[in-house]
């Protein structure tokens, strides 16, 4: 069995009446990479900063690196890029990055860092003046500084471009691939199928579904066919029916037997419209919730 870095057990975290997470356990073992998914408030947020000690639980045990996550010490061993970082405006790249890794003994060469996060070329520039992009890519960028054994990231590639976002992959990958250990949470279906072997999906605190990304993949390829019909037809392989005025949403995985099947019955129909249904209304129907109207 392979060592445990990260670890949750029953863990509750609530702010006022808004609870957060509902006894969430979770075991992040070394050399995984972990997609978590979830819709905006589920949670993933919160989970992060509970293993990065930038919480603490309201009830359960949260361990990292085999102690606390309040324990400097342990901290040191791991990286992490929150959702929204405030970077010192007036630092230059190249500043930046000697203060962070001034921190970590073992940190990881300063060049070899820029280049691996394509800042080479920005590194006498004032973090004020950079991007959205540039910024962000220097928050991720930071995480890796320490030489961690294991990284949570948290929606790295929110405003990056399709030419950042993929470079970003690469060094999520290498990172992998040399041995380290990753938990990233996305928005973005196509990022964590990209990267992520494992995928844990989080909705309204709770872990839905934790499984490979293959089996996660099977779930989701939920589709949603819309047609304007005088009422609902009674068809096979229908997982979810909303009616939204006069159009009437069929979800299903299988939308081309849905059609042929719709077709057959000779129900006059109008306005047909088949498409994927997105990661967060697939986990709806196949968790039993309301889906909210598109
Ligand atoms: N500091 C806080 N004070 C009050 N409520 C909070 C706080 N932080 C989070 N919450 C609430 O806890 C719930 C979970 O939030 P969290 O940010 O962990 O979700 P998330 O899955 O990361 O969402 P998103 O995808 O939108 O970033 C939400 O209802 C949120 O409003």
């Amino acid at each position: 069995m392979t060592e445990i870095l990260a670890r949750t057990v029953e863990v509750t975290r609530t702010y006022g009446s808004v609870t957060a997470l509902d006894r969430v356990s979770l075991d992040i073992h070394a050399g995984e990479l972990v997609g978590l998914l979830g819709p905006n408030g589920a949670g993933k947020s919160t989970l992060v900063n509970l293993f990065a000690g930038l919480r603490r639980p309201t009830s359960g045990t949260v361990e990292l690196l085999g102690g606390s996550p309040l324990d400097p010490a342990r901290r040191r061993g791991i990286g992490v890029t929150p959702q929204e970082t405030g970077l010192p405006p007036a630092l230059r790249v190249g500043e930046c990055v000697d203060f962070v890794r001034a921190h970590f003994p073992g940190a990881v060469d300063r060049g070899e860092l820029l280049d691996r996060f394509g800042l080479a070329d920005l590194v006498k520039r004032q973090i004020g003046g950079l991007s959205g992009g540039q910024k962000r890519r220097l928050a991720v960028a930071l995480a890796f500084a320490g030489n961690p054994r294991l990284v949570f990231l948290d929606e790295p590639t929110t405003g990056l471009d399709v030419e950042a976002r993929h470079a970003l992959w690469d060094a999520v990958r290498d990172f992998h691939a040399a041995g380290g250990t990753v938990v990233l949470t996305s928005h973005y279906l196509e990022e964590i199928e990209a990267l992520a072997k494992r995928v844990v999906v989080i909705g309204e605190g709770r872990v839905l579904t934790d499984d490979t990304m293959e089996a996660v993949r099977g779930l989701v390829g939920v589709h949603r066919v819309t047609v304007t019909v005088p009422e609902t037809p009674d068809l096979p392989g229908v997982i979810g029916v909303e009616r939204e005025g006069d159009r009437t949403h069929l979800l299903t995985a299988d939308a081309d037997a849905l059609v042929r099947e719709l077709v057959l019955t000779g129900v006059p129909f109008s306005g047909l419209e088949v498409r994927p249904t997105s990661l967060e209304e697939a986990f709806l129907v196949i968790t039993g919730r309301e889906p909210q109207p598109a």
